[in-house]
């Protein structure tokens, strides 16, 4: 099965996923305690904030694709690794962190499978270590002004991979010049490569772009995991022409978060 997604990675640009009865509770059970964390009111999720807002809830207003004046429209929780104590009060939260967590459990070993069937393929290489440096997120949309065409604009993460769940329509990605709205049953994902994943792979598969429209809905969350390769070593594209130099892509892995408004990776 994880050698389907990889071949259908290099071959489509991206890839859906089908989870079984058991993973698709997992997944329901992390939305299910979500749903719960957002509908608090804001000062209450505010406790759960780290200074830097990299940490645990972010408002609406920090992150944003392309332009600061046009921020994603979209308030968030993010769990870094399994490092609940970057999360201040987190202890209040253990129902929500531990579905999480029990949810990017799975996860990890799906991508740890599905890149290390890639790098075998292109390169005969091995997939990097990546769970201390990649987090879970989960973007909550309220309903937004029709000034906005777009609740967040196009990008693409500048992660190795993104794992996504959407719990209702809007995502658009670009897999060719087009773009194509996708949409996620409960028991499905989109594995997204992303920039890395596109040095890594020297260029046999692209970074999807991607944004999410504004369609009016009252409510809509999605779930993703983002993978970053860790950066407590040098890290080589598998695949490069003879006569280029290996260049290791840690600093631009570090500071790609600072388009979005946001910190570097953290080494956790
Ligand atoms: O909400 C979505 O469907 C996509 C969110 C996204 O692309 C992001 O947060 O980077
Ligand atoms: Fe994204």
């Amino acid at each position: 099965m994880t050698l389907d997604y990889a071949r259908e990675l290099l071959g489509v640009g991206y890839a859906r996923i089908s989870l079984d009865t058991e993973e698709a509770a997992l997944l329901a059970a992390a939305l299910e305690e979500c749903r719960r964390f957002f509908s608090l009111p804001d000062e209450t999720k505010s406790r759960y904030s780290s200074a830097d807002r990299n940490f645990g809830y972010r408002p609406l207003g920090v992150e944003y694709s392309i332009t600061a004046d046009r921020p994603d429209l979209n308030d968030c929780f993010t769990l870094w690794s399994d490092r609940l104590d970057l999360v201040p009060n987190s202890a209040e939260l253990a129902p929500l962190t531990g579905a999480l967590l029990r949810w990017r459990d799975h996860l990890s070993a799906l991508v740890s499978d599905v890149v290390g069937q890639v790098a075998e393929i292109v390169g005969n290489a091995k997939a990097p270590r990546f769970e201390a440096a990649s987090y879970l997120q989960v973007n909550s949309y309220t309903r937004a002004s029709g000034d906005r065409d777009l609740l967040q604009d196009r990008h693409e993460d500048g992660h190795l991979v993104t794992v996504i769940h959407t719990t209702a329509p809007g995502l658009e990605i670009w897999p060719g010049e087009e773009c194509l709205p996708v949409e996620t049953a409960p028991d499905e994902l989109i594995l997204m490569p992303g920039s890395v994943f596109a040095d890594l792979t020297g260029g046999r598969v692209g970074a999807l772009d991607h944004q999410v429209r504004n369609l009016g809905l009252e409510r809509r969350m999605s779930l993703m995991y983002f993978v970053n390769p860790e950066l407590t070593e040098p890290l080589y594209p598998w695949v490069r022409a003879a006569d280029e130099p290996p260049a290791d892509l840690r600093d631009k892995i570090r500071s790609h978060p600072a388009g979005f408004g946001l910190p570097d990776v953290p080494v956790l």
